[in-house]
């Protein structure tokens, strides 16, 4: 079978996105997952999605992580996938669809590559020594650090990922450095088992912290810069939870083509 797929990227997060009506696969083999996400032997990138029909819902989000397998939310992707609805012509300027995680609403430009992503309300913040741990559709571990730009976040967050607490169910691992007017944020990404250019959920974990960190509260919207370009996270705090979050930022068409099922 033919199976004609898009490739997405939100500030360097990349997606390979099939709309599954169009290519009706019945068994997703997680090796094919796998290849195809590969850089050198596939189309390479962080992870692939089938975009759903849903009876309740404008669609249903099913997405992979690049190793293969079915990952927890991706904010990025969630981004990604509004914005290929958009150029399906199954939604116009906002939409209701369904994730892993549960529903999710989300507001898009006229052009189509602005999107503005609600996340899962989030009440409970962990510690795991001076590093915040929270699941925001997807686990993560915080830690605040400085000299980012030239930390080794792949060795660091590697070990923190394959470390006695977190190994068995992997956890995403995010560095942030306080730049006052924004925040850098780095992330090491389970399920890619590297470096990402960005992670959606990963940096609203790390804008949620920070506020509870700084004792912020109210309306807060946090600049995040990542390696891939800049995101935003607009949330509401009341001193016991986060309500409204909303994870901002671009989503862009790259390339379209034929795969070979
Ligand atoms: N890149 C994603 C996170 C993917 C989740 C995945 N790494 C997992 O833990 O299953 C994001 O933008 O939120």
């Amino acid at each position: 079978m033919n199976i004609h797929f898009f490739k997405y990227q939100g500030a360097g997060n990349d997606f390979i996105l099939i709309d599954h009506s169009a290519s009706p696969i019945k068994d997703i083999d997680y090796e094919w997952v796998k290849k195809i996400c590969d850089r050198r032997f596939g189309v390479g990138g962080d992870g692939l999605m089938f975009l759903t029909s849903h009876p309740d819902y404008d669609f249903e989000m099913l997405y992979f992580n690049s190793d293969g397998r079915p990952g927890s939310m991706c904010g990025n992707g969630g981004r990604c996938i509004v914005a290929f609805a958009k150029h399906l012509g199954i939604i116009d300027k906002e939409t209701n669809f369904l994730a892993v995680d549960g529903p999710h609403y989300a507001k898009i430009s006229a052009e189509g590559n602005w999107v503005e992503l609600q996340m899962i309300d989030i009440d409970t913040i962990g510690r795991d020594g001076e590093a915040y741990v929270l699941n925001t559709g997807s686990p993560h571990y915080v830690a605040r650090m400085e000299n980012l730009a030239t930390y080794d976040v792949y060795h660091e967050g590697k070990a923190i990922r394959n470390n006695e607490t977190y190994k068995k169910e992997g956890i995403n691992v995010n560095f942030v450095e306080d730049k006052g007017d924004h925040l850098f944020v780095r992330t090491f990404e389970r399920g890619v088992e590297d470096e990402t250019y960005a992670c959606g959920t990963g940096v609203t974990a790390v804008a949620l912290s920070m506020a509870l960190h700084k004792q912020q509260s109210g309306h807060l919207k946090t600049p995040v810069k990542v390696l891939g370009g800049d995101l935003s996270v607009e949330f509401d705090y009341n001193g016991r939870q986060f309500t409204n979050v909303f994870l901002c930022g671009p989503a862009e068409k790259v390339f379209e083509g034929e795969l070979n099922w």
